[in-house]
């Protein structure tokens, strides 16, 4: 037997999957890493750390499996998008690498709208000047650590990095590179006007490569460590959304993806790079060549999950935390939470804006609180569902995947608050799946995307939306969005008592 794996770098850990012909998960391992929060809104990691620790994952996979690493014959990955990679000269690392979810750079977004335009950057990136996008961080370390800025001699992206450090190969896939504000979206060109307008030079930008694309074997050290073989064919890999897309089969116009991570993601198939959404949701490359989809971030979903387990039930797993909300009923007793951890992203474009829970009552308990978040990620995901839905699309269904597939509970939830029946998969694995597929069709196992999806791809259930809850949703959800509107001056005021 043969086997691919798929490495996914995701915020929280990398995780590594080991997938065979017929996409069954043979062996899986995660290794985490930590997140540094120097300051509100800022969000850092090492990535030497993504390195060291998806070296160990990629051993203890096949260790783990049982399997021989001879028969390991193909590798390619997803990674979070964004984050902010400097190299020197000598492929070292120049500082931390700065997250998606950090919101520092709000004057570089002014910044970038001043000089290049905002009908511009619409016209040639798609998307709107947003601190999370990394373009607006590398003016930022231009504009504040110049030194650093000097000795950069090439930025990267997240699983960019790792595979370069894996392969010694320096690329950066189209799918990822969408969502730096540098990319021209249509001709997947780097885009001189942008690069020009605000004094980027294009060298700091690497050679472009579809994600599909053959980009080496491992290097031998590197084989060594994980005990693989140096001949596993590497393929470029993709953002995580985007593989995230390739698993679920969102590979047609009309499929949606839901994704609830660290982000929270609403993912719509789209065929064309040509439309105009007017910045309104995300506008990427998809790692399947010359197709696209769109997209609306919640920056805190899974992130706000944790904030609350981490604050409120530490010893109390993910699980029981879902199944005890569940027990609080729809509402969570008159009980409304906004995920804005971090700021947000859609529908609303605000790094200062904060978390709000409205209509505390003495009668609330815990699992109210609980229930309170799970509710409000999900009007906040369902934001991003109503934009999408409002773009003309027709939506008969969406594939639920990351944390918030976990549980039934949560997948109802959503079927009720998207008033959409929501597919639960039999091998749901997030972008890793997608990762791993792109890998097997690049061994020639499958001839395209699409084929591969409609072979690994297992429908385990689908869950229809309850009226009755539907109804009570649509009333919590016009309430919820009241929410930012009369809070967002109120989060600036309390700006300067952050930490
Ligand atoms: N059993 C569960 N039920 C609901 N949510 C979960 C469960 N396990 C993890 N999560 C949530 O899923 C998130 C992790 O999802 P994942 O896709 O692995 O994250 P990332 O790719 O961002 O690292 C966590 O933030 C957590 O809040
Ligand atoms: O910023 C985005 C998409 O624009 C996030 O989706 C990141 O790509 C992080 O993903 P997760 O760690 O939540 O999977």
């Amino acid at each position: 037997m043969e086997y691919v794996i798929g490495v996914d770098l995701g915020t929280s850990a990398v995780k590594v999957l080991l997938v065979d012909r017929h996409g069954v998960v043979k062996g899986e391992w995660t290794e985490s890493y930590p997140l540094y929060q120097p300051h509100s809104g800022y969000s850092e990691q090492r990535p030497d750390d993504w390195v060291e620790k998806t070296i160990t994952a990629l051993r203890r996979v096949w260790e783990t499996a049982g399997i021989s690493p001879e028969s390991v014959v193909g590798l390619s990955f997803s990674g979070q998008m964004h984050g902010l990679v400097l190299l020197d000269g000598d492929g070292n690392v120049v500082r931390n690498a700065i997250l998606w979810n950090d919101t520092r750079t709000t004057a570089e977004c002014r910044e970038i709208e001043a000089k290049v335009g905002r009908e511009t950057l619409l016209s040639i990136a798609k998307n709107e000047a947003l601190e999370g996008f990394t373009l607006p961080k590398l003016l930022w370390v231009k504009n504040h650590e110049p030194e650093l800025y000097e000795r950069a001699r090439v930025f990267l992206l997240p699983k960019d990095y790792v595979r370069f450090r894996l392969t010694g190969h320096m690329a950066m896939d189209v799918s990822d590179a969408a969502g730096t504000l540098l990319l021209d979206i249509k001709t997947k060109t780097w885009s001189e006007a942008i690069a020009r307008a605000v004094g980027v030079d294009l060298t700091l930008c690497p050679p472009l490569v579809e994600a599909t694309a053959f980009v080496g074997t491992l290097r031998p050290e590197v084989a060594e460590q994980t005990g693989l073989p140096a001949s596993v064919n590497v393929f470029a890999g993709g953002a995580d959304n985007a593989c995230g897309a390739v698993g679920a089969g969102i590979l047609a116009e009309g499929k949606m993806m839901s994704s609830i991570g660290t982000s929270g993601v609403v993912l719509a198939y789209e065929q064309s790079g040509e439309k105009d959404f007017a910045g309104r949701v995300h506008y990427f490359n998809h790692a399947e060549p010359n197709a696209y989809y769109i997209m609306g971030v919640t920056l805190a979903a899974g992130y706000s999950f944790d904030w609350w387990k981490r604050t409120f039930a530490e010893d109390v797993p993910f699980a029981e935390i879902v199944q005890r909300a569940a027990e609080s009923p729809i509402g969570a007793n008159g009980l409304l939470f906004t995920p804005y951890l971090a700021g947000e992203r859609t529908p609303y474009a605000d790094a200062d804006i904060r978390g709000s829970f409205v209509g505390i009552d003495s009668a609330q308990t815990k699992w109210d609180f609980a229930r309170a978040v799970i509710e409000g990620i999900t009007f906040s995901l369902n934001e991003s569902v109503e934009i999408i839905k409002a773009s003309g699309k027709t939506i008969d269904s969406v594939v639920s995947i990351g944390g918030g597939a976990k549980s039934a509970e949560w997948l109802q939830i959503q079927a009720d608050i998207f008033g959409i029946p929501v597919e639960k998969l039999k091998n749901e694995q997030g972008p890793g799946l997608g990762a791993a597929m792109i890998a097997a069709c690049g061994v020639g196992w499958f001839d395209s995307l699409k084929e591969c999806a409609d072979a690994f791809k297992q429908v385990d259930s689908i869950v229809e939306p309850r009226p009755d809850a539907a109804a009570k949703y649509k009333e919590l959800f016009a309430i919820y969005r009241d929410v930012y509107p009369r809070t967002k001056e109120l989060a600036k005021r309390l700006k300067v008592f952050r930490p």
